[in-house]
């Protein structure tokens, strides 16, 4: 899809970014703050359950220990389909709460 229809979709998967590597290749990312490495693992671990039930594969890194950051694209059409975003919409509805770390994945809640 274009990078218009990109846009027009965004208010779809809140808290995701439209990012474009250098490639031009458009993606969808998403960052979190998990408490430890092993609650990184076991977000992953829920976002493959979603993933292998909708044939759609995110990348996924764990990055510094404690971020958690996902890119979604289709590597197939070298950008952005439908199913980027339903996959994207079907992560934001994990119950990953209890994985994330209070302190940091609110910046708006920090005091400093
Ligand atoms: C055959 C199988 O459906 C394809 O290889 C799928 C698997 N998962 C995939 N996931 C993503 N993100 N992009 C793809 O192009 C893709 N292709």
């Amino acid at each position: 899809m274009t990078e218009e229809t990109a846009n027009q979709l965004m208010p779809q998967v809140s808290g995701w970014d439209l990012v474009k590597n250098d490639c031009g290749t458009l993606k969808l990312h998403r960052s979190w703050k998990v408490k430890t490495f092993t609650k990184g693992l076991e977000f992953f671990q829920e976002v493959a359950s979603v993933a292998e039930a909708e044939g759609h594969h995110p990348d996924l890194h764990l990055v510094g220990w404690n971020n958690v950051k996902i890119d979604i694209w289709t590597h197939s059409v070298g950008g952005l389909t439908e199913n980027d975003f339903i996959l994207a919409a079907k992560v934001n509805g994990l119950e990953v709460q209890h994985l994330l770390s209070k302190k940091l994945s609110k910046p708006a809640q920090n005091s400093g």
